[in-house]
C-alpha cells in the first residue's frame, strides 16, 4: 500500500504523484495531508523544498473534486456526531436518504451541504392536523431555508405551491414569491418552524421570536412533511427528541405527533438534476437566485479554494502543479483558473471562474473588485509563502479574505519563515484553533545546503578590481560617478564601496569557475545590479566583440521590471537547462523550484535572515544537496534606495541619503551577514575560492550530482563489505563442492524431498 494512501489520498491522484516519481509523502505532506482532509485551519512551517506545495495542493484538490462529485464528507466532530447518531437513532422523523438531492448529505439529524447549487431533503414522515413545531439550527453558514413542503413538490422548497419556506436572508417564500418577512438568520441562530392546522397558518421563529404568520394553507393538500434547502451551509435539527430551545407555547414538538407517511407517491424532479429538463424551475432557481442576494454573477463554476501567490512565477508554478497533479480526476474535471498580472486571466477552460483560484494580490483584489470572482462558496483560504503576503500585501490579504464566507472555510498559511510576531498575530486572526504544523523549529533550513562566503575586500583584492583596461569591467550603478574619480590608496568609504562593486563582479566569476558551476540562480539586490551583472556575465560569456573571454555563461535576468512573458519565458529556459545562470532579485527567491538545481549566489545579501533562508532555499530540495555562496563586501556600500523616490529611480541621480530625502543608504553587509555567521556556520572559501579541504573532499564533494554524495558515501560502504562479500563467496563455492561429492544415494534422497 503506498503511503499517499494511507494519508486518504485519492487513487487518481497518487497515479499522478506517481509518475512524477513521488512515491513516499515528505514530512510536510505526511502531516498536513491528513489535517486538512480533516477539514481543520492549518499553519505549516517547513523547510525550503520540503515539498509544502504537495501538501496543500492535493488535499485541496481531492475535497475540491469529492465536493463536484457530492463526495464530501460531513466534517462534524466526533463528540457530536456521537450524539447526533443516538438523536437519528431514537428520532421518529428523519431526514429521508431517499427524498434528498445528491449534493446534500445527512448525518443524523445534520444536513449538509457543500454544493454551490440548491440541495434539497424531506422528512420520512409529516403531518396533517394539530399545532406543530420544530427547530433548526444554522451549524455552518452559507443560504438556508427551511419549511414545510408536500411529496408532490419539488425539494426546491418555496418556488412552488405546494412548499413554503423560510430563508437567511430574511424572506419567506412560496411559488417564488419572495416576501421580506422577519429578520435574516445566520450561524448559532435557531428558527423555529410552526404549523397550525386548526387555523391554517404556518409561521416562523428566531431564537424565540415569533415573527407570526407566514403563510396561510390549505389544510386538506395533505401530508405535510420538513423540508429543507441548503446551498453550501449546515443545519442541526430537533423535531422533539431533546428539549426544544425555545417550544412555542399552544404548540407541541413534532416528534409528539401523529405521523404519517405517504406511499408509493412518485417523488418529483429534484431542485437540481433536471434542471435542463424543467425550464420552469430554472427560472424558479435563477429568480431564487435574486432574492436571496447571492450572486448576480452567473458563472459555470463558482470557486471552491482561492490560494495566493506573493509572485507571478509561483503562482504559474503551483498553478502547473495542480494541473498536472488532477491529470486523472476526470468527470468532472476540475477547472484550474491562474489570474497574474500582466496575462489574460487563463483556466484550463478559458476564463477566471475556476473551481480552483490561483493568484498574485493585486490581480485577485482587482478581480474581486471588478466582480469578476465570485468568492461566496470558497472553502479553502491559501496562503502561500505566507508570511512574504502578510508583510507586502496585508490590505490585501484583508480585503480578500472580508468577502470570503466566514464559516465553512478552512484556512491554510505555508511557509519555510511563519515565525515572526506579525504573521503570528494575524494567523490568529483569521483562523480558528488551527493545527500548527511546525517541523523543524523556527526558520529551518535543510542541512542539506553548505553555506559558504567569499569576502569582498578591494584592499587584499587589488589586481583583480583595478585594471582599469580589463575588458570584463565591471559597469557599476554610477552612484558613485561624482565622488569616486579615482582610487587612490582607497581612503575614502565612496572609493572603497566603489571599488567592492567593480571587485563582486570579478569574484563571480572566481567562484563560477572554482566549482565548475553549469547552473546557479544568482541573487543581486536591485534590478539595475541584475542588468548589470547581465551585461558583465555575456560579455564574460564571449559576447563582447564575439570574442570569448572567459567560457560561456548563457544567462537572463528574472525581475519586476520585464514583461511577465519574458520573466515566464526566462523562467522556463532556465529550468530546461537552456540558461545556464539566472540573475534575480528577491521575485525568484521564494518557492520557485528548479529540480536538481545545486548552486545559488548571492552577489548582494538579502537585508534580513528569513530572505536569505528562502534564496539558499532554491538548492537543497527534495533531497538534493546544494552549496550556496554569498559575495560579502568587507566594508559597506553606498547603494540606491528609491523608496520614497516619485519615478521609482527612473531618471534619478540623488545620490544623498534617504535621512537626507535622497536615494542613497549605506548598505552594509558585514553586519547583515552576522546573523548568517550566528545561525549557520558558513565556511570561507579559500584562496583558491574553494571550500576547505574536510568539505570538499568529504562531504559533499561534486555538487553537480546528487549521485555523487550518494557514491561518496556508499563507497566506504562497499569497502568494509568486501572482505565479507569474498569470504561468503568462498563459502558458498565450498558448499556447493561438497553437496556435489555426497554419495549418489544421498543425492537423489534430497531430490526427492525436493519434488
Ligand atoms: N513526496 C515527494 N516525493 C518526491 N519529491 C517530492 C515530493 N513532494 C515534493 N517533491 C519535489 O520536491 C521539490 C520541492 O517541492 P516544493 O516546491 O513543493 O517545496 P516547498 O516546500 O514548497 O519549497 P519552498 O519553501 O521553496 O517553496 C519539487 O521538485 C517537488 O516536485
Amino acid at each position: 500500500m503506498s503511503a499517499f494512501e494511507d494519508l486518504g489520498v485519492l487513487p487518481e491522484i497518487i497515479q499522478a504523484v506517481e509518475e512524477l516519481d513521488w512515491t513516499l509523502p515528505t514530512p510536510i505532506q505526511a502531516e498536513a495531508i491528513p489535517l486538512i482532509l480533516g477539514g481543520g485551519d492549518v499553519l505549516a512551517a517547513a523547510e525550503t523544498g520540503s515539498g509544502k506545495t504537495g501538501a496543500f495542493a492535493l488535499p485541496i484538490l481531492q475535497i475540491t473534486y469529492e465536493t463536484l462529485n457530492n463526495k464530501a464528507v460531513v466534517n462534524i466532530p466526533i463528540e457530536e456526531k456521537k450524539q447526533d447518531e443516538q438523536e437519528q437513532e431514537s428520532a421518529s422523523v428523519k431526514w429521508n436518504l431517499n427524498d434528498r438531492d445528491k449534493d446534500l448529505a445527512i448525518d443524523g439529524l445534520v444536513c449538509q451541504s457543500r454544493s454551490p447549487d440548491w440541495s434539497g431533503v424531506r422528512a420520512t414522515k409529516g403531518i396533517s392536523s394539530g399545532k406543530y413545531y420544530y427547530e433548526a439550527t444554522v451549524r455552518d453558514e452559507g443560504l438556508c431555508r427551511v419549511g414545510w413542503a408536500l411529496k408532490k413538490s419539488t425539494r426546491n422548497i418555496g418556488t412552488d405551491k405546494f412548499s413554503w419556506g423560510y430563508g437567511g436572508t430574511g424572506k419567506k417564500s412560496t411559488e417564488s414569491k419572495f416576501v421580506d418577512y422577519g429578520k435574516p438568520f445566520g450561524t448559532n441562530d435557531v428558527i423555529g418552524c410552526y404549523i397550525d392546522f386548526d387555523q391554517e397558518i404556518m409561521g416562523f421563529t428566531k431564537n424565540g421570536e415569533n415573527f407570526g404568520t407566514a403563510f396561510q394553507f390549505n389544510s386538506k393538500l395533505g401530508i405535510f412533511y420538513p423540508a429543507l434547502l441548503l446551498k453550501n451551509a449546515e443545519m442541526g435539527f430537533n423535531f422533539g427528541e431533546s428539549p426544544m430551545k425555545h417550544q412555542l407555547s399552544g404548540f407541541k414538538p413534532l416528534s409528539e405527533a401523529e405521523l404519517l407517511e405517504e406511499s408509493n407517491v412518485v417523488v418529483p424532479t429534484t431542485t437540481n438534476n433536471d434542471k435542463k429538463k424543467n425550464n420552469n424551475n430554472k427560472k424558479q432557481q435563477k429568480q431564487q437566485e435574486q432574492n436571496d442576494n447571492s450572486s448576480n454573477i452567473n458563472k459555470k463554476r463558482t470557486p471552491l479554494s482561492l490560494i495566493i501567490e506573493p509572485t507571478r512565477e509561483l503562482a504559474d508554478q503551483t498553478y502547473s502543479a495542480i494541473l498536472n497533479f488532477s491529470k486523472y480526476l476526470l468527470e468532472p474535471k476540475i477547472e484550474v483558473s491562474l489570474c497574474i498580472g500582466g496575462f489574460d486571466t487563463k483556466r484550463s477552460a478559458g476564463s477566471a471562474d475556476g473551481d480552483i483560484v490561483i493568484g498574485t494580490p493585486g490581480r485577485l483584489e482587482s478581480l474581486v473588485k471588478e466582480g469578476a470572482i465570485d468568492l461566496t462558496n470558497i472553502k479553502f483560504f491559501v496562503l502561500d509563502e505566507a508570511d512574504q503576503l502578510i508583510d507586502e500585501n496585508l490590505a490585501i490579504v484583508n480585503f480578500i479574505y472580508n468577502k470570503l464566507p466566514i464559516n465553512n472555510l478552512q484556512v491554510l498559511f505555508f511557509s519555510a519563515t511563519l515565525h515572526s510576531p506579525k504573521v503570528v498575530k494575524f494567523c490568529e486572526q483569521i483562523t480558528k484553533n488551527p493545527t500548527w504544523v511546525d517541523l523543524k523549529g523556527k526558520d529551518f533550513i535543510p542541512d542539506l545546503i553548505t553555506h559558504a562566503y567569499v569576502k569582498a575586500d578591494p584592499e587584499a583584492m587589488q589586481p583583480l578590481w583595478r585594471d582599469s583596461g580589463n575588458p570584463l569591467r565591471m559597469k557599476t550603478d554610477g552612484v558613485h560617478n561624482q565622488d569616486v574619480k579615482e582610487f587612490g590608496k582607497l581612503k575614502t568609504d565612496e572609493q572603497k564601496s566603489e571599488a567592492i562593486k567593480l571587485l563582486k563582479a570579478q569574484l563571480l566569476l572566481k567562484v563560477i569557475k572554482s566549482f565548475n558551476m553549469d547552473q546557479a540562480i544568482i541573487f543581486a539586490r536591485t534590478r539595475l545590479d541584475c542588468d548589470h551583472v547581465y551585461e558583465f556575465l555575456n560579455a564574460a560569456g564571449g559576447r563582447l566583440n564575439d570574442k570569448a573571454l572567459e567560457g560561456d555563461y548563457p544567462c537572463a535576468v528574472l525581475h519586476s521590471d520585464k514583461a511577465t512573458n519574458v520573466r515566464k519565458e526566462n523562467l522556463e529556459k532556465f529550468k530546461s537547462g537552456e540558461i545556464k545562470f539566472l540573475i534575480c532579485t528577491d521575485v525568484a527567491a521564494r518557492g520557485i523550484d528548479v529540480r536538481g538545481l545545486p548552486f545559488v549566489i548571492n552577489y548582494t545579501l538579502p537585508d534580513n535572515f528569513e530572505d536569505y533562508i528562502h534564496r539558499v532555499g532554491r538548492v537543497g530540495r527534495a533531497d538534493r544537496i546544494g552549496l550556496a555562496v554569498s559575495i560579502i563586501g568587507a566594508h559597506q556600500e553606498k547603494v540606491w534606495y528609491h523608496i520614497n523616490c516619485r519615478n521609482k529611480g527612473k531618471g534619478c541621480f540623488n545620490t544623498d541619503l534617504v535621512e537626507q530625502r535622497g536615494c542613497c543608504i549605506w548598505y552594509d553587509e558585514p553586519s547583515l551577514f552576522q546573523p548568517m555567521l550566528e545561525n549557520l556556520g558558513p565556511v570561507e572559501l579559500n584562496a583558491e575560492f574553494k571550500l576547505p579541504e574536510h568539505l570538499a573532499e568529504s562531504k559533499f564533494g561534486n555538487f553537480k550530482d546528487r549521485n555523487a554524495k550518494k557514491h561518496l558515501e556508499y563507497q566506504p560502504h562497499t569497502e568494509q563489505l568486501k572482505s565479507r562479500v569474498i569470504e561468503l563467496a568462498h563459502l558458498e563455492e565450498t558448499i556447493q563442492v561438497d553437496f556435489l561429492s555426497l554419495p549418489k544415494r544421498v543425492l537423489s534422497k534430497v531430490d526427492s524431498m525436493s519434488t
